[in-house]
Protein backbone atom coordinates (compact mmCIF):
# COMPACT_ATOMS: atom_id res chain seq x y z
CA UNK A 1 0.00 0.00 0.00
CA UNK A 2 1.38 3.32 -0.68
CA UNK A 3 2.42 5.81 1.93
CA UNK A 4 1.81 8.66 0.00
CA UNK A 5 -1.12 10.73 1.68
CA UNK A 6 0.26 14.44 -0.54
CA UNK A 7 0.37 14.95 -3.80
CA UNK A 8 2.08 18.44 -5.59
CA UNK A 9 1.00 19.12 -8.91
CA UNK A 10 2.47 21.10 -10.99
CA UNK A 11 1.87 22.47 -14.22
CA UNK A 12 4.55 23.10 -16.56
CA UNK A 13 5.40 24.01 -19.83
CA UNK A 14 8.63 25.11 -21.10
CA UNK A 15 10.08 25.47 -17.50
CA UNK A 16 13.43 23.12 -17.23
CA UNK A 17 15.16 25.81 -15.69
CA UNK A 18 12.58 26.39 -13.13
CA UNK A 19 12.36 22.54 -11.97
CA UNK A 20 15.19 21.54 -10.32
CA UNK A 21 15.10 24.31 -7.61
CA UNK A 22 11.19 24.26 -7.47
CA UNK A 23 11.45 20.22 -6.35
CA UNK A 24 14.90 20.51 -4.21
CA UNK A 25 12.95 23.72 -2.19
CA UNK A 26 9.77 21.49 -1.76
CA UNK A 27 11.81 18.89 -0.42
CA UNK A 28 14.34 20.90 1.34
CA UNK A 29 10.95 22.56 3.14
CA UNK A 30 9.59 19.08 3.96
CA UNK A 31 12.70 17.89 5.69
CA UNK A 32 12.67 20.32 8.11
CA UNK A 33 11.89 19.62 11.59
CA UNK A 34 9.13 21.72 11.86
CA UNK A 35 7.80 20.58 8.84
CA UNK A 36 4.06 19.57 9.65
CA UNK A 37 4.21 17.35 6.72
CA UNK A 38 6.70 14.53 6.43
CA UNK A 39 8.63 14.27 3.03
CA UNK A 40 8.30 10.50 2.58
CA UNK A 41 4.65 10.76 2.32
CA UNK A 42 4.36 13.56 -0.54
CA UNK A 43 4.52 12.86 -4.44
CA UNK A 44 5.44 15.63 -6.70
CA UNK A 45 3.70 15.41 -10.04
CA UNK A 46 4.93 17.81 -13.39
CA UNK A 47 2.49 17.63 -15.88
CA UNK A 48 4.54 18.83 -18.87
CA UNK A 49 2.93 19.72 -22.36
CA UNK A 50 5.33 17.99 -24.04
CA UNK A 51 7.97 21.09 -23.81
CA UNK A 52 11.07 19.58 -25.38
CA UNK A 53 13.10 21.75 -23.40
CA UNK A 54 15.08 18.97 -21.06
CA UNK A 55 12.53 18.95 -18.12
CA UNK A 56 11.66 15.01 -18.81
CA UNK A 57 15.87 14.47 -18.29
CA UNK A 58 15.98 16.77 -15.23
CA UNK A 59 13.00 15.19 -13.94
CA UNK A 60 14.21 12.08 -14.07
CA UNK A 61 17.73 12.98 -12.67
CA UNK A 62 16.03 14.30 -9.91
CA UNK A 63 14.25 10.95 -9.00
CA UNK A 64 17.37 9.34 -9.67
CA UNK A 65 18.46 11.35 -6.85
CA UNK A 66 16.01 10.30 -4.64
CA UNK A 67 13.41 12.48 -5.01
CA UNK A 68 9.83 11.50 -5.19
CA UNK A 69 8.74 13.14 -9.00
CA UNK A 70 7.08 12.05 -11.54
CA UNK A 71 6.29 13.83 -14.71
CA UNK A 72 3.83 13.03 -17.44
CA UNK A 73 4.18 14.15 -20.68
CA UNK A 74 1.19 15.53 -22.48
CA UNK A 75 1.23 15.24 -26.45
CA UNK A 76 -2.58 15.78 -27.60
CA UNK A 77 -3.61 18.38 -25.02
CA UNK A 78 -2.65 21.96 -23.88
CA UNK A 79 -3.46 24.28 -21.31
CA UNK A 80 -3.15 24.89 -17.83
CA UNK A 81 -6.21 24.25 -16.39
CA UNK A 82 -6.39 21.01 -18.14
CA UNK A 83 -2.87 19.74 -16.90
CA UNK A 84 -3.79 20.77 -13.28
CA UNK A 85 -7.21 18.02 -14.04
CA UNK A 86 -4.55 15.43 -15.25
CA UNK A 87 -2.48 16.11 -12.30
CA UNK A 88 -5.31 15.78 -9.62
CA UNK A 89 -6.81 12.65 -11.68
CA UNK A 90 -3.11 10.91 -11.22
CA UNK A 91 -2.52 11.84 -7.99
CA UNK A 92 -2.27 9.14 -5.21
CA UNK A 93 -2.56 11.96 -2.02
CA UNK A 94 -5.72 12.71 -0.59
CA UNK A 95 -4.70 16.18 -0.03
CA UNK A 96 -3.54 17.57 -3.32
CA UNK A 97 -1.95 20.86 -4.29
CA UNK A 98 -1.42 23.12 -6.95
CA UNK A 99 1.50 25.48 -7.49
CA UNK A 100 2.76 27.12 -10.40
CA UNK A 101 6.82 26.10 -11.32
CA UNK A 102 7.89 29.13 -11.87
CA UNK A 103 8.85 29.48 -8.18
CA UNK A 104 6.67 32.43 -7.82
CA UNK A 105 4.55 30.31 -5.27
CA UNK A 106 7.40 29.93 -2.77
CA UNK A 107 7.97 26.28 -2.26
CA UNK A 108 8.72 26.90 1.36
CA UNK A 109 4.55 27.48 2.09
CA UNK A 110 4.45 24.19 0.51
CA UNK A 111 3.85 22.26 4.22
CA UNK A 112 1.71 24.54 5.15
CA UNK A 113 -0.53 24.41 2.11
CA UNK A 114 -0.50 20.60 2.82
CA UNK A 115 -0.92 20.80 6.42
CA UNK A 116 -4.14 22.95 6.58
CA UNK A 117 -6.05 20.66 4.49
CA UNK A 118 -8.23 18.50 6.75
CA UNK A 119 -11.82 16.81 6.60
CA UNK A 120 -13.45 20.17 7.33
CA UNK A 121 -11.25 22.13 5.72
CA UNK A 122 -11.93 20.83 2.14
CA UNK A 123 -9.69 24.06 0.10
CA UNK A 124 -6.64 25.32 0.95
CA UNK A 125 -6.15 28.95 -0.92
CA UNK A 126 -2.28 30.44 -1.08
CA UNK A 127 -3.75 34.45 -0.87
CA UNK A 128 -2.37 36.94 -1.83
CA UNK A 129 -4.84 39.65 -0.08
CA UNK A 130 -4.52 39.11 3.33
CA UNK A 131 -3.30 41.80 5.51
CA UNK A 132 0.14 42.52 6.27
CA UNK A 133 1.04 40.32 2.75
CA UNK A 134 3.02 42.45 0.41
CA UNK A 135 3.23 41.42 -3.68
CA UNK A 136 7.13 41.79 -4.65
CA UNK A 137 7.67 44.92 -6.47
CA UNK A 138 9.07 43.57 -9.25
CA UNK A 139 5.46 42.29 -10.43
CA UNK A 140 4.16 44.62 -13.08
CA UNK A 141 1.33 47.17 -13.08
CA UNK A 142 -0.37 45.79 -15.47
CA UNK A 143 -0.80 42.49 -13.95
CA UNK A 144 -1.96 43.62 -10.45
CA UNK A 145 -4.17 45.63 -12.38
CA UNK A 146 -5.56 42.58 -14.46
CA UNK A 147 -5.34 40.73 -11.43
CA UNK A 148 -7.45 42.88 -9.17
CA UNK A 149 -10.11 43.81 -11.90
CA UNK A 150 -10.49 39.67 -12.32
CA UNK A 151 -11.33 38.84 -8.51
CA UNK A 152 -13.48 41.73 -8.21
CA UNK A 153 -15.75 40.30 -11.44
CA UNK A 154 -15.58 37.18 -9.39
CA UNK A 155 -16.73 38.57 -5.92
CA UNK A 156 -20.76 37.30 -6.59
CA UNK A 157 -19.31 33.83 -7.17
CA UNK A 158 -16.93 33.51 -4.11
CA UNK A 159 -16.68 34.87 -0.94
CA UNK A 160 -12.42 33.83 -1.41
CA UNK A 161 -10.12 36.52 -1.04
CA UNK A 162 -7.78 35.30 -3.90
CA UNK A 163 -10.02 32.89 -6.44
CA UNK A 164 -7.21 33.96 -8.94
CA UNK A 165 -4.53 32.41 -7.43
CA UNK A 166 -2.73 29.75 -8.76
CA UNK A 167 -2.05 28.19 -5.62
CA UNK A 168 -4.27 26.30 -3.98
CA UNK A 169 -4.96 22.59 -2.17
CA UNK A 170 -8.12 20.66 -2.74
CA UNK A 171 -9.28 17.30 -0.77
CA UNK A 172 -9.53 14.04 -3.05
CA UNK A 173 -13.18 13.43 -1.92
CA UNK A 174 -14.23 17.01 -3.04
CA UNK A 175 -12.82 16.95 -6.06
CA UNK A 176 -13.95 14.10 -7.39
CA UNK A 177 -17.43 15.26 -6.78
CA UNK A 178 -16.84 18.28 -9.64
CA UNK A 179 -18.73 17.69 -13.03
CA UNK A 180 -18.17 19.61 -16.21
CA UNK A 181 -14.67 21.59 -15.28
CA UNK A 182 -13.46 23.78 -17.67
CA UNK A 183 -10.76 23.15 -18.43
CA UNK A 184 -9.85 26.13 -20.46
CA UNK A 185 -7.64 28.83 -19.31
CA UNK A 186 -6.03 29.08 -16.11
CA UNK A 187 -9.06 29.88 -13.67
CA UNK A 188 -8.82 26.12 -12.24
CA UNK A 189 -9.23 27.31 -8.86
CA UNK A 190 -12.38 29.16 -9.25
CA UNK A 191 -14.22 27.30 -11.72
CA UNK A 192 -13.49 23.97 -8.57
CA UNK A 193 -14.52 26.92 -5.77
CA UNK A 194 -18.42 27.57 -7.63
CA UNK A 195 -18.78 23.60 -9.10
CA UNK A 196 -17.85 21.55 -6.12
CA UNK A 197 -19.63 24.40 -3.95
CA UNK A 198 -17.42 24.98 -1.25
CA UNK A 199 -18.38 26.78 1.67
CA UNK A 200 -16.25 29.71 3.11
CA UNK A 201 -15.67 27.83 5.95
CA UNK A 202 -14.28 24.62 4.64
CA UNK A 203 -11.54 27.02 3.12
CA UNK A 204 -8.38 27.12 4.71
CA UNK A 205 -6.91 30.70 3.22
CA UNK A 206 -2.56 30.89 3.95
CA UNK A 207 -0.89 33.79 3.15
CA UNK A 208 1.61 34.08 0.94
CA UNK A 209 4.06 36.69 -0.46
CA UNK A 210 3.51 36.32 -4.37
CA UNK A 211 7.25 36.48 -6.18
CA UNK A 212 8.72 37.45 -9.18
CA UNK A 213 9.36 35.12 -12.25
CA UNK A 214 13.06 34.69 -12.75
CA UNK A 215 13.50 31.96 -15.56
CA UNK A 216 11.10 31.25 -17.91
CA UNK A 217 7.89 33.32 -19.24
CA UNK A 218 4.75 33.99 -18.16
CA UNK A 219 2.12 32.12 -21.08
CA UNK A 220 -0.62 34.70 -19.30
CA UNK A 221 -2.10 36.01 -23.11
CA UNK A 222 -4.93 38.35 -24.39
CA UNK A 223 -6.55 34.84 -25.53
CA UNK A 224 -6.39 33.62 -21.67
CA UNK A 225 -7.87 36.71 -20.29
CA UNK A 226 -10.60 36.10 -23.33
CA UNK A 227 -11.22 32.89 -22.01
CA UNK A 228 -11.58 34.07 -18.63
CA UNK A 229 -14.91 36.47 -19.56
CA UNK A 230 -15.89 33.18 -20.89
CA UNK A 231 -15.27 31.50 -18.14
CA UNK A 232 -17.48 33.94 -15.77
CA UNK A 233 -20.31 34.01 -18.03
CA UNK A 234 -20.56 30.10 -17.72
CA UNK A 235 -19.88 30.17 -13.65
CA UNK A 236 -23.08 33.11 -13.44
CA UNK A 237 -24.82 30.78 -15.25
CA UNK A 238 -23.87 27.95 -13.35
CA UNK A 239 -24.68 29.61 -9.79
CA UNK A 240 -27.26 32.33 -10.50
CA UNK A 241 -29.17 30.46 -13.41
CA UNK A 242 -32.48 29.97 -11.50
CA UNK A 243 -32.56 33.80 -10.34
CA UNK A 244 -31.88 34.66 -14.07
CA UNK A 245 -34.64 32.48 -15.71
CA UNK A 246 -37.06 33.84 -12.65
CA UNK A 247 -35.93 37.82 -13.45
CA UNK A 248 -36.59 36.93 -17.12
CA UNK A 249 -39.85 35.70 -16.80
CA UNK A 250 -40.70 38.76 -14.49
CA UNK A 251 -39.47 41.58 -17.06
CA UNK A 252 -41.80 39.12 -19.53
CA UNK A 253 -44.96 38.88 -17.84
CA UNK A 254 -44.01 43.13 -16.55
CA UNK A 255 -43.52 43.73 -20.69
CA UNK A 256 -46.74 42.05 -21.82
CA UNK A 257 -49.10 43.88 -19.20
CA UNK A 258 -47.37 47.11 -19.79
CA UNK A 259 -48.15 46.38 -23.59
CA UNK A 260 -51.28 45.33 -22.96
CA UNK A 261 -52.16 48.35 -20.62
CA UNK A 262 -50.47 50.90 -23.42
CA UNK A 263 -52.51 49.32 -26.02
CA UNK A 264 -56.07 49.40 -23.88
CA UNK A 265 -55.17 53.25 -23.28
CA UNK A 266 -54.46 53.98 -26.92
CA UNK A 267 -57.63 52.12 -28.26
CA UNK A 268 -59.77 53.76 -25.13
CA UNK A 269 -58.44 56.82 -26.90
CA UNK A 270 -58.80 56.14 -30.13
CA UNK A 271 -62.95 54.59 -29.68
CA UNK A 272 -63.29 58.56 -27.70
CA UNK A 273 -61.94 60.33 -30.79
CA UNK A 274 -64.14 58.63 -33.04
CA UNK A 275 -67.09 58.64 -31.03
CA UNK A 276 -66.39 62.61 -30.87
CA UNK A 277 -66.74 62.83 -34.94
N1 LIG B 1 1.17 21.97 -18.83
C1 LIG B 1 0.98 23.26 -19.06
N2 LIG B 1 1.37 24.18 -18.17
C2 LIG B 1 1.15 25.48 -18.45
C3 LIG B 1 0.52 25.92 -19.62
N3 LIG B 1 0.45 27.28 -19.59
C4 LIG B 1 1.03 27.66 -18.44
N4 LIG B 1 1.47 26.57 -17.76
C5 LIG B 1 2.16 26.52 -16.48
O1 LIG B 1 1.32 27.07 -15.49
C6 LIG B 1 2.08 27.82 -14.57
C7 LIG B 1 1.59 29.27 -14.55
O2 LIG B 1 1.75 29.81 -15.84
P1 LIG B 1 2.36 31.27 -16.07
O3 LIG B 1 2.32 31.54 -17.51
O4 LIG B 1 3.63 31.41 -15.32
O5 LIG B 1 1.21 32.11 -15.36
P2 LIG B 1 1.30 33.53 -14.71
O6 LIG B 1 1.20 34.53 -15.76
O7 LIG B 1 2.44 33.65 -13.75
O8 LIG B 1 -0.06 33.47 -13.89
C8 LIG B 1 -0.06 32.79 -12.65
O9 LIG B 1 -0.42 33.69 -11.67
C9 LIG B 1 -1.74 34.18 -11.79
C10 LIG B 1 -1.98 35.16 -10.68
O10 LIG B 1 -1.74 36.38 -11.13
C11 LIG B 1 -2.73 33.06 -11.67
O11 LIG B 1 -4.04 33.56 -11.79
C12 LIG B 1 -2.47 32.06 -12.77
O12 LIG B 1 -3.34 30.94 -12.59
C13 LIG B 1 -1.05 31.62 -12.68
O13 LIG B 1 -0.90 30.87 -11.47
C14 LIG B 1 3.54 27.70 -14.99
O14 LIG B 1 4.15 26.67 -14.28
C15 LIG B 1 3.42 27.38 -16.48
O15 LIG B 1 4.53 26.68 -16.98
C16 LIG B 1 0.11 24.94 -20.56
O16 LIG B 1 -0.44 25.22 -21.62
N5 LIG B 1 0.36 23.63 -20.22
Amino acid sequence: MSNIRYSVVVPAFRENGNLRPLVTRIFGALSQVNSPVPAQEVEVIVVDDNSRDGSVETVEQLRREGYNVRIIVRTTERGLSSAVVRGFREAQGDNMLCMDADLQHPPEYVPAMLASMSPTKQFALGTRYAKGVEIDEGWPLYRRVISSGARMLALPLTSASDPMSGFFGIRKETFLKARNLNSQGFKIALDLLVKCQIPNDAIAEVPFSFGVRTEGESKLSGKVILRYLEQLAELYWYRFSAIIVFLVILFFILFVLMARALLSSYGGLDSKAQSKY
